[in-house]
C-alpha cells in the first residue's frame, strides 16, 4: 500500500514493531543503512516475531543508493519530522505514497531533510513542550492515517 523509509534506525524493537505493521498493513519495509542493530538481534526479532515473512523488507547501502535503487516519486515522498512546515493530517495521501523517518536518537540527517520541499515535511501534532514521538509510533500514526484515507483498501 504504503512505503515506510527508515533511515538510520538504532533501536531493535521499534524496528520490529515496524516489520510487524508494515504485515499488518501491505505496506513495504526499507531499511537505510547503516542501522545501529544487526538483523539478527533477538530484541527485533522477538518484537517482529514472523511477521517478516509478510512484510518485504529492503535494505539499502545509503540515502543516494536508495534514491537510485527504489526510484521513489520525489512529489509523492514526505519526510516525517518533529520540525515539519505541514500538519500530516492536513496531506492528502495516495497509494504508492513515500513516508520517510529518521533515527531514534537524531531524526532525519539535516541534509535529507531539506531536501525535501517544505510542503513534504510533515509533522504530527503534539502537545505544547514536547519533543518528540517514539519512532515506530509516529509509524503508525502516519500509516494508518493514510491508509484511513485510502478506504482501508486490501484490509480483510
Ligand atoms: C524519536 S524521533 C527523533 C527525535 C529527534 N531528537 C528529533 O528531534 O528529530 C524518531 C523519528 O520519529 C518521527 N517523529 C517523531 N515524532 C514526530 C512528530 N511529532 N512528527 C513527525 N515525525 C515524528 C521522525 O521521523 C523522527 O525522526
Amino acid at each position: 500500500m504504503f512505503h515506510i523509509v527508515l533511515v538510520h534506525p538504532e533501536i531493535p524493537p521499534n524496528t520490529g514493531n515496524i516489520i510487524r505493521l508494515a504485515a499488518n498493513t501491505g505496506c513495504t519495509l526499507h531499511l537505510v543503512e547503516p542501522l545501529g542493530f544487526s538483523m539478527e538481534d533477538k530484541h527485533m526479532r522477538r518484537a517482529g516475531l514472523d511477521y517478516h515473512e509478510y512484510a518485504p523488507v529492503l535494505r539499502h547501502a545509503d540515502w543516494a543508493t536508495f534514491l537510485n535503487d527504489a526510484k521513489p516519486d520525489p512529489a509523492r515522498m514526505f519526510a516525517m519530522t518533529t520540525k515539519g512546515s505541514s500538519t500530516a493530517h492536513d496531506m492528502a495521501f495516495q497509494p504508492g505514497d513515500w513516508f520517510v523517518f529518521g533515527s531514534e536518537t537524531s531524526g532525519l540527517p539535516v541534509d535529507i531533510r531539506e531536501s525535501f520541499p517544505l510542503a513534504q515535511r510533515l509533522r504530527l501534532p503534539m502537545r505544547a513542550d514536547q519533543r518528540s514521538l517514539n519512532l515506530s509510533n509516529s509509524v503508525a500514526v502516519i500509516t494508518y492515517e493514510a491508509w484511513r484515507q485510502n478506504g482501508f483498501a486490501g484490509k480483510a
